[in-house]
């Protein structure tokens, strides 16, 4: 990456300082860009989901893993509860997506409750044997009692077809069909899965990223408190394929000591730590074992560090100068933290970074762990927090004695409760990780680069005024 002609930076940036200048390109598509990241967590989109309680979870995994970004769950979650979840994402199909299941003699609002927790909107209805007999959607619900049995208002599937059906097959007869969703089955015609017009169509684009044996990844983060070598090892039996060693001060001596932890338990595994903002905290953490290192102080949405403390970075920056520091040493760095447009993704690529950590752009899907509410005005919405929130901070310290857990709350870093709205064009995470991964993609081929490494190497970037971020907004209501 190099700056435009007279623009070296005076100060710190952050992603809004700053645009991307086209240059010559012979790139002729969009679709001939490679996103694939090279950092070796096997990821075929430079995303990854931040391990934060109110955004990674089981259904978060699976479904971003489809199309080849990764999540990091979190490392409040009992060890237990962490094997269950990776059990359970390693025996999800890599194409289609997991129903939503009743049988006939359950009620219309279970159905209602249910359809919530996926962006396909139906939920399918099996006999004892679990062969589908039908499907229901919110509109076969509306004008129904709560009471009734969903028997009596669902509708026969109109495609109904095997797992290794092609996916534009699947397209093609859905469109045929004019119907929503097809529903997969095993060779004895039980029902294994379930696609959308969209989800065929994704299922063409992207590449699920999987392990050896052809199973969805995931990651899981761990704390530097504790037994960390211990932790690391029970993640590891879990089949995790990569570890988040995560702490709000990553260039600490607690973090250097844990991190030649968690090497001596495994010397292969990926291995992500952070956060840190500097050149020298970058390498610190490398020569201790780390592969990745994830950048990022204060910029995130649910984050209050720099209001409390005033320490921080301009993330642009920060990516920008640990990127280089980590790829002199063949190493790699994840943007963590402040992504709030597709764009911000594309600039912290051109910094350098093999990937972008997401956390509250998240929170506000159909994936994310949370109940669906609505506020005053009929809009849905999830909460999130951050995990240095006084909420957060309650639930990781539960076992600590009454004590220590007050003395704990005395420091809060990030906001306990906000409501992230479900965007009505794009509720479900794969609408946001389109518009993100069509955005850089477009990106890249503005900057006639075919894949991630290339796009670093060509990017030049320009610094702008407030002036100038503000004409690049669209004005959907005129002015
Ligand atoms: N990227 C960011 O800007 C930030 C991210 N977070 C996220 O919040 C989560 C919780 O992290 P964290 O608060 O580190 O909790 P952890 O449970 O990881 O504990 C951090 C440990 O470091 C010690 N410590 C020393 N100095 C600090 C400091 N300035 N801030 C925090 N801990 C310090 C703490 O001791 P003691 O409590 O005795 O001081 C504690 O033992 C993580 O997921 C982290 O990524 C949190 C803040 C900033
Ligand atoms: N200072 C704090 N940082 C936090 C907290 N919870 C999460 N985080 C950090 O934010 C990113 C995600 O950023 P976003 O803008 O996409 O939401 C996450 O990975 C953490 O590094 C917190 O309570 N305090
Ligand atoms: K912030």
């Amino acid at each position: 990456m190099r700056f435009l002609d007279g623009h070296g930076p005076a100060h710190d940036l952050t992603y809004d300082d700053v645009f991307l200048v086209p240059s010559r390109s012979g790139v002729e598509s969009r679709f001939d860009v490679d996103l694939s990241t090279v950092d070796g967590t096997g990821a075929t989109i430079p995303i990854v989901v931040a391990n934060m309680t109110a955004v990674a979870g089981r259904r978060m995994a699976e479904t971003v893993a489809r199309r080849g970004g990764l999540v990091v769950l979190p490392q409040d979650v009992d060890p237990a509860a962490v094997a269950d979840i990776v059990a359970w994402v390693k025996h999800r199909h890599p194409v289609w997506d997991t129903p939503l299941v009743l049988t006939g003699g359950d009620a219309v609002a279970d159905a209602l409750n249910l359809i919530g927790k996926r962006a396909h909107g139906a939920v399918v209805v099996v006999d004892e044997d679990g062969r589908p007999r039908g499907v229901v959607d919110e509109a076969a619900c509306t004008g129904v009692d709560r009471f009734a049995r969903v028997a009596e208002v669902a509708y026969e599937p109109a495609v109904t077809c095997p797992l290794d059906t092609p996916s534009r097959e699947v397209f093609e007869r859905l469109h045929a069909a004019g119907a929503q969703v097809a529903l997969g089955v095993d060779a004895d015609g039980k029902l294994a899965g379930i696609l959308t017009q969209t989800a065929a169509l994704r299922a063409g684009i992207y590449t699920p990223a999987v392990d050896a044996q052809g199973r969805l990844r995931v990651a899981a983060a761990v704390g530097i408190n504790g037994d960390v070598a211990a932790k690391a090892e029970s993640l590891l039996a879990a089949g995790i394929d990569t570890l988040v060693v995560d702490t709000a001060h990553g260039h600490q001596e607690k973090m250097i000591a844990a991190l030649k932890a968690v090497r001596s338990v495994s010397p292969a595994v990926p291995v992500v730590a952070g956060n840190v903002v500097t050149a020298e905290g970058t390498r610190d953490l490398i020569a201790a074992g780390a592969d990745v290192v994830k950048v990022g102080v204060g910029p995130g949405a649910m984050c209050t560090t720099r209001m409390m403390t005033g320490v921080g970075r301009p993330q642009f920056s920060a990516v920008l100068e640990c990127a280089k520091a980590a790829r002199e040493l063949g190493k790699h760095v994840w943007a963590d933290g402040g992504v709030r447009h597709p764009r911000d993704v594309a600039l912290a690529l051109a910094a350098g970074a093999s990937a972008a950590m997401v956390g509250s752009w998240f929170a506000g899907t159909h994936e994310s762990p949370g109940d669906l509410r609505y506020d005053e005005h009929g809009r849905p919405y999830k909460e999130s927090f951050g995990m240095a929130s006084k909420r957060a901070v309650g639930a990781r310290t539960r076992t600590d004695n009454v004590f220590e857990r007050a003395r704990k709350a005395l420091f809060e870093e990030g906001i306990s409760s906000s409501r992230m709205l479900l965007d009505p064009q794009r509720p479900g995470v794969e609408d946001l990780l389109d518009s993100i991964c069509s955005g850089v993609r477009s990106a890249f081929t503005y900057a006639g680069a075919r894949d991630i490494e290339d796009f670093h190497r060509s990017a030049v970037v320009g610094i702008q005024s407030a002036a100038g971020f503000a004409e690049g907004r669209p004005l959907p209501a005129g002015w």
